[in-house]
């Protein structure tokens, strides 16, 4: 039996945890309340883990010298799938969560040689840290002085996300929060929401991967699906590099170690920290100065007021267009095994894009490889490779309604290349349509998706109850309503 909510009980709270910023406020309301880092610094109690007992409960213990013997995956983990620090093996209690400008608290307990590890809720698009996504829906509910009790909670989940990290997800609404009634909603379902459509190919260039999602009546194509790991952290990655080459080979230095004078400690940070927080300074330079250009070759012309960018240490940096024209990493899609052969060799990284680009143009269209494959795609042979994976008859309609969504799309000229790229992969008689909504709709288009449906009088009997969940557990009521 669902839950009817009627009258003025329509809306709820709804959230939208993302890799680097989550989106939290009331249904019904045109904007998040609350927009929060995601990346939080955390402190843990230098001497007490939790570790499985016998019987799968959590127990308390005294850490062993064992518990901080770095995984063996560690270097690979670091590359590849996040910068920061990687906690003990056993997972360590947390005594102290650091919001805010994690940078300059996690910077201070350096300096009184104390630790901080930044943790991230998501990693490479899956659901990952659930004490991180916990800590920020606690620190929501706090904040908009509400809680899971009072009224419905919508969660937005990666389109992919797995039946179990569903279930988790119910698991932590219902069970850690105590709510009444809850739902989970596919992130590219909202964002179609949100620009007004119910069906359409949603393009999201998130923070930690670039998905291309074909929603049909509502309803996702799970099949049609194209997910990267290029998303804006790997343009800041990318950015970092070309600013320190421009900087002649020094890393910028962090505003963290700016305003902490002297910078006495700066050097001793940990490399994952150090580099946590030189980021923050290139996502300012690539937000405020990046741009992409609108054809795939053209060049790009910096204006008079942005050929110069001043680090937070007063040094003035002369602007490159290599520099400004990172986020178009977007567009270019790279071979795997020369990702690792660029680790060893430097220059043999070798871009595939305007090859491809080239070549599909006169080729007919051929089988992409399975989703997620070794291949780090170019968007516009995301979107392809997606419209390939679904029916023929719904090709024209997604084609027409391509929405963008997503912080990362916000770089100025997103739109007008996306467009000329997939025009120029198709050959076909299709014509492609960008709706690119404003920067502010696309960076909370999940969010204000969730709060459309949330408050809609037909959503009402959605709405899963807490007795649903204690009837049939989270597995089955995933399984059977949701998957
Ligand atoms: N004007 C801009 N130009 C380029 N990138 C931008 C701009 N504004 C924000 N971004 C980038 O967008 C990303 C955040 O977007 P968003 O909030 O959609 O991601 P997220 O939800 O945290 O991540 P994900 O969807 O991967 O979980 C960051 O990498 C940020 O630097």
């Amino acid at each position: 039996m669902s839950v009817a909510m009627g009258g003025d009980e329509t809306g709820g709270f709804v959230g939208d945890v993302g890799t680097a910023v989550s989106k939290f406020g009331f249904g019904g309301e045109d904007a998040p309340k609350g927009v929060l880092s995601s990346r939080l610094g955390c402190v843990f109690d230098q001497n007490q883990a939790y570790v499985k007992g016998s019987n799968g409960v959590p127990l308390l213990r005294e850490l062993t010298a064992e518990d901080y013997k770095v995984p063996d995956d560690y270097p690979a983990r670091l590359h590849t799938r996040s910068p920061f620090v990687a906690p003990p093996q056993n997972q360590q209690c947390v005594a102290k969560w650091l919001h805010g400008d994690v940078s300059s608290l996690g910077a201070a307990r350096f300096d009184k040689g104390e630790s901080c590890v930044v943790r991230s809720p998501l990693v490479d698009g899956e659901l990952d840290d659930w004490d991180t996504i916990e800590e920020l829906w606690r620190e929501a509910f706090e904040r908009a002085k509400t809680s899971g009790a009072e009224q419905p909670v919508l969660a937005a989940t990666p389109s992919d996300a797995t039946p179990k990290h569903r279930a988790q997800y119910l698991e932590l609404l219902f069970e850690t929060f105590g709510c009444r009634a809850a739902y989970l909603a596919r992130n590219a379902t909202l964002a179609a929401f949100a620009a007004g459509r119910a069906s359409a190919l949603v393009v999201d260039c998130g923070a930690g991967t670039t998905s291309v999602v074909p929603v049909v009546d509502g309803y996702v194509l799970m099949k049609g699906i194209r997910t990267s790991k290029r998303g804006g952290d790997h343009v800041d990655a990318h950015a970092h590099e070309l600013l320190t080459k421009l900087c002649g080979g020094t890393e910028p230095v962090p505003r963290a170690a700016v305003r902490r004078e002297g910078r006495k400690t700066y050097e001793s940070w940990p490399e994952a920290f150090r580099k946590f927080t030189q980021r923050e300074t290139v996502r300012d330079l690539k937000e405020s100065y990046g741009v992409i250009p609108k054809k795939w070759g053209l060049a790009v012309g910096l204006k008079e007021d942005k050929r110069q960018f001043f680090l937070p240490d007063g040094t003035i940096v002369d602007v490159t267009t290599d520099l400004v024209r990172a986020p178009e990493q977007l567009f270019e899609g790279v071979e795997e095994e020369e990702v690792v052969k660029k680790e060893e060799e430097e220059p043999s990284i070798k871009v595939v894009r305007d090859a491809r680009v080239g070549q599909r143009a006169l080729q007919p269209p051929q089988i992409q490889p399975p989703i997620n494959d070794p291949v780090v795609a170019a968007l516009p042979e995301m979107v392809k490779g997606s419209l390939e994976r679904v029916d023929v008859d719904v090709r024209k309609d997604l084609l027409l309604n391509i929405v963008l969504s997503g912080g990362g799309s916000c770089a100025p000229g997103t739109a007008e290349r996306l467009h000329s790229d997939v025009a120029l992969s198709l050959c076909a008689p299709f014509k492609a349509k960008i709706v690119a909504p404003a920067a502010f709709e696309r960076k909370f288009g999940v969010w204000i998706g969730g709060s459309i449906l949330s408050s809609l009088g037909s959503f009402q009997q959605m709405w899963l109850s807490k007795k649903e969940y204690d009837d049939d557990g989270p597995t089955r009521l995933v399984e059977g309503r949701w998957d």
